[in-house]
């Protein structure tokens, strides 16, 4: 995934059309597509191979089962396009070997979540997100999800980690996390769903959201 805006669309829309045509509209000021159950479910897996003609797709499965299913998950998940898979640390080791393994099979990338965006984060996730974080690096994972409502947590996981990982980071704007804060907090991407794909003018959103990055915190 190349670096150029540091943003990445969350495609969290049910209608295939609109979908593709959010992401050509917006193709230039995101760098990565992420795709999860939403448009999935409603539009089926071939969705993964028609988006990936306008940016890398990031599969949102948040995979998290045993190794033998989360092995058989990604496999499909890669057979369908995509470049790269979230997946939950949670499960515990073995079952992050599972989908690292498949991935570099394919050559391609996992994320694992670390701690999540929305308040429940904090209930269960956020006690072991750097434990889980410390898991992944040490396991071989490509990158985390950390939450951009909570900068300072992705600080304190950028700390753990180093620059071993690459963070992406959701929760911007309809969650209340902004763009500049957590990239200038450590993240790498920031994930952007709702404040893009639901403006009237999709490509406007990305492109403001792009130059806000661009300037910085105190931009
Ligand atoms: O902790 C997490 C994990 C998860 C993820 O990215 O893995 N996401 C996803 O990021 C996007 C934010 O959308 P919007 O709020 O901009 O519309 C949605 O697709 C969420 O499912 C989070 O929001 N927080």
């Amino acid at each position: 995934m190349e670096k150029k805006s540091c943003m990445i669309l969350a495609l969290d829309v049910s209608d295939r059309e609109e979908a593709l045509k959010i992401a050509e509209d917006v193709s230039e000021f995101v760098d990565a597509v992420k795709v999860g159950y939403p448009l999935v479910l409603a539009t089926g897996l071939g969705i993964i191979r028609e988006l990936s003609e306008f940016a890398p797709i990031i599969a949102d499965f948040k995979v998290a089962d045993i190794p033998n299913t989360n092995r058989l998950i990604c496999e499909q998940v890669f057979e369908a396009g995509a470049d790269a898979v979230i997946v939950q640390g949670f499960t515990g080791r073995d079952s992050l070997d599972a989908c690292i393994e498949v991935a570099s099979e394919y050559g391609k990338d996992v994320f694992v979540v670390s701690e999540m965006s929305h308040p429940g984060g904090a209930e269960f996730l956020q006690p072991v997100g750097e434990t889980i974080a410390r898991m992944a690096a040490q396991a071989g994972a490509f990158g985390l999800v950390a939450p951009a409502t909570r900068p300072e947590r992705v600080k304190a996981i950028r700390e753990i980690i180093g620059d071993k990982l690459t963070i992406i980071s959701p929760g911007v704007g309809a969650q209340g996390g902004k763009a500049s804060d957590v990239i200038a907090a450590g993240a790498d991407w920031v994930i952007v769903g709702r404040s893009i794909y639901r403006a009237d003018s999709p490509r406007e959103a990305a492109r403001e959201i792009a130059a806000e990055i661009e300037a910085g915190p105190n931009g």
